[in-house]
């Protein structure tokens, strides 16, 4: 399984997200690396998180992308402007263990992460372990998550 991931920033979380393309380019589990921005030197470096949020979960409804990766501060603004996307999961997880459940209990699409929160190393392994988890849709997770997804069909 290769997946096409989509990943942004807002000037917060501009240097983690940088490393965090560079790592995701040269895994062979990445099939496209979409940067959303925002990017270094450029007029868009103070575009809110919620823009890059939004365009994130948007790629991901629309299915441009598989799962994306955000980065800003504390990784709040940006889950709480993906998940205004229908049919997008996104959250913000700092350990392990919520990055393993956060796909496999929650099927999560969107992992965000807050560059003043965690260190770079921490936050490269946690994606890296992130893309290692795929998650089954005939576990007993599965019924609950469609839950959330009734509720967004009302
Ligand atoms: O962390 C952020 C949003 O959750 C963002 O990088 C900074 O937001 P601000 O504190 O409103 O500037």
């Amino acid at each position: 399984m290769t997946y096409r991931i989509a990943i942004g920033c807002d000037d917060a979380g501009l240097d983690y997200k940088e490393r965090l393309a560079a790592d995701l380019r040269a895994d062979p589990r990445v099939s496209e690396v979409i940067d959303l921005g925002v990017h270094r030197d450029a007029a868009d470096v103070h575009r809110p998180y919620p823009e890059i949020g939004l365009a994130a979960g948007e790629a991901v409804r629309a299915g441009t992308a598989d799962r994306a990766v955000l980065v800003c501060g504390t990784g709040i603004g940006m889950a709480l402007s993906a998940n205004k996307v229908p049919g997008v999961r996104a959250t913000t997880a700092h350990d392990s263990y919520s990055v393993e459940r956060s796909v496999l209990s929650n099927n999560c699409q969107v992992l965000t992460v807050g560059q003043r929160v965690v260190g770079l190393e921490l936050a490269r392994r946690l994606v890296r372990e992130w893309l290692g988890y795929e998650f089954d849709h005939r576990s007993p997770s599965a019924a609950k998550v469609e839950l959330i997804a009734e509720y967004e069909r009302c």
